[in-house]
C-alpha cells in the first residue's frame, strides 16, 4: 500500500483517546483532514495518529465514513518530514485547488494562527530551508511514514511483510516553514508513539544523554560470503528509516568477536547485532561472558542476529517463537526485529569441557548431526544444501559411538521435586577471576579511551564503518524514492556515505588481544553448580544414566537448529530446559531416515520415549564418551573431544525479538 494524502485544512490537535491510553498520552494524538485527488475524483480522509497507529477514514460528501484503513504502530518503523525536490511533476501538482496563494484554499485563513506557534523546528525543517536544491514555488511539506505490513499473496502462501509508504502532504500555509512545522508536529507525535513501544534499554533516557547506538558485528565469511552485500542492501535501509544509529565492525578473523566483546568499553551501545551465522553469535555471547563485568553488561545489552550464515538456527527460532514470517524475507524480518526495541530473556548453557568452559545458546552435539555439521564444511559452497547431501552420505555410512550420559531432569519432571542440590534460583555468583591484565587494564587506565564515539575508540579494530543515520544527509540523497511512492522500487543511498576508519597499525592490538585471551582464566562468567567434571555424579542427587552405543546425542534449547530443522518443537527461549535427544545404536536405517526426514516439520520425536529414541527435558547433563575420537560441537562449532558437562543458566542473556 502506498498512500499519498494532501492536507486541506488545519484542525485538531487531539481528540478522543484510544482505548487504553492514559491521560499523559492525549497531547500526542494528532488528527486532521486530508484529501487525495485521483482521476476518478477527489476523496476526503480523516487521518488520525494515536497509540494504535494511523487510522485513515474516507468520508462521503455527506460526511459519513465509507471506508477505513489502518497502519498499525507495530508495523511502522519510522518517518521523515521533507520538502519536495525540484521536479516538473511537483511543480504541476502545486497548482491544485488548495495550494498556497489560492484565495479559496482553507490554508489561507488557517496560516495566520499558526505562524506564531512556539513549536521547535526539527532538524529536517531547518536544513531543508537552506537547501538550494529545492523549491520551485511548492511550499508543501511532506511526511513519509515507513511501515512493513503483513500481507498474504494467496491463501496458500505464507504471510510476508511488504514495505508501505504513507505520504501526507502539508500545504495549508503560505510558507514552507509553516507547513514543515505542521509536518514536524506529526513526525514528533509519531516518534513519541514509537518510543513508547520500546523497552527502556533501547531509548536514551534524556535528550542530554548521547543517543545509545547499535553495535553491528559482520562476518564477511559467513554462509556463502555475501553478508556485506546483504547488510548494505537489506538492513541499512531499514536502520535508516528507523533512524537507528549504528557502528559497523567487520570481523577480520576467527575469534575477532570474542576479543571485541570481551575487551571493549560497551557503554555506547544498547544492543549488539551479529550479521552472520550462529558461530558469530556464539563468539559474541562468549566474549560477553569473558568480561569481568558480565553480570552488569548482560542485562543491559540486547543481542540480535541478521541471518547470513549457513545454519541460522537462532534467527529461525526467534521468528518461530513470535509467529513472525521467515521464509519469504528472512533478512527483512530480522532487520525489523533488531529495530523493534523489544527483547526477551534467553537461556544460556554453561558447558564445562576438560580444558575450559564455553557458553552456548543453541546446542551441544555428539554423533550423527555433529558429524554432518562439521564434515560437510568441505562442501560449504553448496550453502544450506550441504547438510542434506552429507546427511545422506552419513546415513549410508552409519557410525555409532560408545559412551555414558548422565542427566538431571528439570524440576517439574524430576522424581524428587524440590531437592536442594543444584537449585538454580537465577542467582549466579561472580566467579573469582584473574583480571584481564592486558587490554582491559589498558582501557580502564586511560579515561580518554572511554569516549564512546567511534572517532575516539581505541584503534584496534580495522575495517570500521560508522554511520550516523542523519535525516538530512542520508535521506536527501534518495529523494526520488518517495516521489515514485513505489515501495518496492525505492532507491536507497549506498554505504559509501559511511565513514571508514582505516587503521594504519593494528599489530600492537593484535598482540595485546592475543595475550589478553591467553592470560584470561578459563573459569569466567557465572560459577557452576555442578560437581567438578572429574568427580562422580551421585544417584542420591537425582542423577540418572543412559549408557551404551549411540548414533547421536543432541542437546538443544532453541526450537530450530537451522532454517529447515525444527528440532525441539517444545523449546522456549527462556524455559530453563535443555532438550536432550538420544538415538541409540541398533536403530534401523528406515527409522533413522524417517527421524531425519521429519526434522523439518518437527514431527520426528516420539510422543513417548522408545527403545531407540528418547527426549529428556533436563537442566544439566554430563557426556562421557568411551571412544577416544569423534566430533563434539557446541552451537555448531567443533570443540575438543572428551567428557563434558552442561547446565542451563535460565534467562541470563537478552535477545531481541519482534514486536
Ligand atoms: N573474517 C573472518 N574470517 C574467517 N573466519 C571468520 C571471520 N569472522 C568470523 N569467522 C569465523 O567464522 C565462523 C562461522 O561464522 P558464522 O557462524 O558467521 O557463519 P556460518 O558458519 O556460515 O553460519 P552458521 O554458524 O549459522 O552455520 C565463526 O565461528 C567465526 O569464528
Amino acid at each position: 500500500m502506498n498512500e499519498s494524502h494532501d492536507k486541506r485544512s488545519t484542525s485538531t490537535v487531539s481528540s478522543t483517546p484510544p482505548e487504553g491510553a492514559d491521560v499523559e498520552d492525549l497531547g500526542h494524538d494528532v488528527s486532521d483532514t486530508f484529501y487525495t485527488s485521483q482521476r476518478k475524483g477527489s476523496h476526503v480522509f480523516r487521518v488520525r495518529l494515536d497509540a494504535t497507529g494511523f487510522t485513515l477514514q474516507r468520508e462521503s460528501p455527506a460526511g459519513t465514513i465509507i471506508k477505513e484503513q489502518q497502519v498499525r504502530i507495530l508495523d511502522i518503523v519510522g518517518a521523515r518530514c521533507m520538502r519536495p525536490k525540484k521536479s516538473r511533476r511537483l511543480a504541476m501538482s502545486g497548482a491544485c485547488a488548495c495550494s498556497s496563494g489560492n484565495p479559496n484554499s482553507p490554508a489561507i485563513s488557517a496560516s495566520g494562527d499558526h505562524r506564531g506557534t512556539a513549536t521547535t523546528p526539527s532538524k529536517c525543517s531547518i536544513s531543508s530551508r537552506n537547501d538550494p536544491a529545492v523549491g520551485d514555488g511548492d511550499v508543501s511539506a511532506y511526511l513519509y511514514v515507513f511501515a512493513y505490513v503483513l500481507k498474504k499473496r494467496s491463501l496458500r502462501t505464507e504471510l510476508h511483510r511488504e514495505r508501505t509508504v504513507l505520504t501526507l502532504r502539508f500545504r495549508s500555509f503560505d510558507t514552507f516553514e509553516d507547513n514543515m512545522r505542521e509536518a514536524d508536529r506529526w513526525y514528533r507525535a509519531l516518534r513519541w508513539q514509537l518510543h513508547r513501544t520500546m523497552e527502556e534499554i533501547f531509548v536514551a533516557p534524556t535528550s542530554d544523554e548521547r543517543r545509545r547506538r547499535v553495535l553491528v558485528l559482520l562476518n564477511p565469511k559467513s554462509g556463502s560470503g555475501n553478508a556485506r552485500e546483504v547488510f548494505n542492501m537489506h538492513v541499512t535501509p531499514v536502520l535508516n528509516e528507523a533512524e537507528v544509529p549504528y557502528d559497523l565492525y567487520v570481523t577480520k578473523h576467527s575469534n575477532f568477536a570474542i576479543e571485541f566483546m570481551s575487551t571493549r568499553v560497551l557503554d555506547a551501545w544498547c544492543c549488539v547485532i551479529a550479521v552472520g551465522g550462529d558461530g558469530l553469535f556464539h563468539e559474541i555471547v562468549n566474549g560477553l561472558l569473558q568480561r569481568e563485568d558480565w553480570a552488569h553488561v548482560l542485562p543491559h545489552l540486547a543481542l540480535g542476529i541478521i541471518p547470513c550464515g549457513s545454519g541460522n538456527g537462532l534467527a529461525r527460532s526467534i521468528a518461530h517463537c513470535y509467529n513472525e514470517p521467515y521464509f519469504s524475507k528472512p533478512v527483512l524480518g530480522a532487520a525489523l526485529t533488531v529495530i523493534s526495541g523489544r527483547s526477551s530473556p534467553m537461556d544460556v548453557v554453561r558447558v564445562q569441557l576438560q580444558s575450559r568452559s564455553v557458553y552456548s545458546f543453541l546446542s551441544i552435539g555428539w554423533g550423527f548431526i555433529s558429524d554432518v555439521d562439521i564434515e560437510s564444511e568441505r562442501i560449504r559452497m553448496l550453502g544450506y544444501q550441504r547438510f542434506t547431501v552429507w546427511t545422506l552420505y552419513r546415513l549410508a555410512n552409519l557410525r555409532t559411538y560408545n559412551g555414558k550420559i548422565s542427566y538431571l531432569l528439570r524440576d517439574q519432571d524430576s522424581p524428587e521435586p524440590g531437592r536442594s542440590s543444584g537449585g538454580y534460583g537465577g542467582q549466579y555468583r561472580l566467579q573469582s577471576s584473574r583480571s584481564c591484565n592486558t587490554h582491559i587494564d589498558k582501557l580502564t587506565a586511560n579515561p580518554s579511551l572511554h569516549h564512546s564515539s567511534t572517532e575516539y575508540l581505541p584503534q584496534e579494530f580495522a575495517d570500521v564503518i560508522s554511520l550516523e543515520t542523519s535525516i538530512n544527509q542520508s535521506f536527501r540523497s534518495r529523494c526520488d524514492s518517495w516521489l515514485s511512492g513505489g515501495s518496492r522500487r525505492s532507491f536507497y543511498y549506498s554505504i559509501s556515505e559511511s565513514i571508514y576508519h582505516s587503521l594504519a597499525d593494528e599489530s600492537e592490538f593484535s598482540g595485546l588481544a592475543a595475550a589478553s585471551l591467553e592470560n584470561r582464566q578459563q573459569n569466567f562468567g557465572p560459577s557452576s553448580e555442578l560437581p567438578d567434571l572429574s568427580e562422580p555424579l551421585l544417584k542420591e542427587d537425582g542423577w540418572m544414566v543412559e549408557e551404551g552405543e549411540f548414533v547421536m546425542m543432541h542437546a538443544v534449547y532453541q526450537t530450530h537448529l537451522g532454517i529447515d530443522c525444527h528440532f525441539a518443537p517444545k523449546a522456549q527461549m527462556n524455559d530453563g530446559t535443555i532438550y536432550l535427544i538420544l538415538i541409540r545404536g541398533g536403530i534401523s536405517r528406515p527409522h533413522l531416515l524417517s527421524f531425519l526426514y521429519n526434522m523439518s516439520s518437527g514431527t520426528h520425536l516420539p510422543e513417548v520415549n522408545n527403545e531407540y529414541v528418547k527426549v529428556l527435558p533436563v537442566r544439566a547433563f554430563r557426556l562421557e564418551p568411551h571412544d577416544n575420537h569423534g566430533i563434539i560441537t557446541v552451537d555448531g562449532e567443533r570443540v575438543e573431544f572428551g567428557p563434558l558437562q552442561a547446565e542451563v543458566l535460565p534467562g541470563i542473556a537478552r535477545v531481541m525479538v519482534p514486536k
